[in-house]
């Protein structure tokens, strides 16, 4: 019997999981990824429901954030990478040679750990998809840029001032223009890479609320250090260790009854 940890004064958002209404989003089968002769992922099988926000959690280096990049393809930026195995989004796999890789990307989006925005308007930042999408109907890229910096919890800030430069923003405010940024373009899933990490507390707690809001729309994956967070904000929590997928399951289960000994060691603080 293992012990988990009480994650009942986390702060953690109210509203459960109907795990018998779950429909899967992205299914990871057998996936192996190689940088050079190094095996970064071990064989990991694992199934992303839709619309809920699912955590990879577990110390530096266990392949977190190379999981997190193989969804959208990201990895085929890296020279040297090897895969093996599948990833299926919505049943088609990602690999499928038919399959364009910008049109996953437009599906799949990501928004980094650091704030990555464009150094332009706060309002050409968010219309830069549409933009590329060939969208010039001035008043169709309005409204988009309105209702995608609302959902980013955004509006409200820079209603007035649309045409100054981004990176006259804050860390936090940057962050959640870039999210408004991926909105736009109407994806499925947001990638999350320790998105809250370079940001103060009260910035962080914004973009916990928002990641909450966000799931009743998108799937959302998130990679994190903090457990806390993880714990806060997420359905699903996937613990890997040294490139293997070592438990998979609901955040509350997984971290008040871990049902592997290196889950309890890692969320109980013995190691990581
Ligand atoms: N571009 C790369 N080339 C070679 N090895 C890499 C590359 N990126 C990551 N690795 C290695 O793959 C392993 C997994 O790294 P990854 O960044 O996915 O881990 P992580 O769990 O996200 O870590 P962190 O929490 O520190 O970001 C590590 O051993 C890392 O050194």
């Amino acid at each position: 019997m293992t012990h988990g940890l009480d994650i009942s004064a986390l702060g953690r958002k109210p509203g459960g999981i109907n795990a018998g209404q779950l429909q899967k989003c992205l299914e990871v089968k057998s996936l192996k990824l190689y940088y050079g002769e190094k095996l970064a992922l071990k064989s990991v099988d694992l199934e992303i429901p839709k619309k809920c926000v699912t955590a990879f959690i577990g110390p530096s280096g266990c392949g977190k954030s190379t999981l997190l990049r193989c969804f959208n393809r990201m990895n085929d930026l890296i020279s040297n990478v090897r895969i093996e195995g599948d990833i299926l989004l919505d049943d088609q796999s990602i690999f499928d040679p038919a399959l364009n890789v910008a049109d996953l990307r437009r599906r799949v989006g990501m928004v980094f750990q650091k704030p990555n925005p464009f150094p332009k308007s706060i309002y050409e930042n968010v219309a830069y998809g549409l933009r590329i999408q060939g969208v010039k109907n001035r008043r169709v890229v309005d409204e988009i840029v309105e209702k995608s910096l609302k959902a980013a919890a955004l509006w409200d800030e820079v209603k007035d001032r649309l045409h100054d430069s981004a990176m006259g923003l804050s860390g936090g405010q940057q962050q959640r223009l870039v999210i408004a940024r991926a909105i736009a373009i109407e994806p499925d899933v947001i990638l999350l890479d320790e998105p809250a990490s370079a940001l103060d507390p009260l910035s962080t707690l914004k973009i916990e609320e928002l990641i909450y809001e966000l799931k009743s729309n998108y799937t959302i994956v998130i990679v994190t250090h903090n457990m806390q967070q993880a714990a806060r904000v997420s359905d699903f929590t996937a613990f890997m260790y040294m490139g293997e997928l070592i438990e998979f399951g609901p955040t509350d289960r997984l971290f008040t009854t871990p049902k592997k000994k290196q889950t309890e060691d890692y969320i109980t603080g013995r190691y990581g």
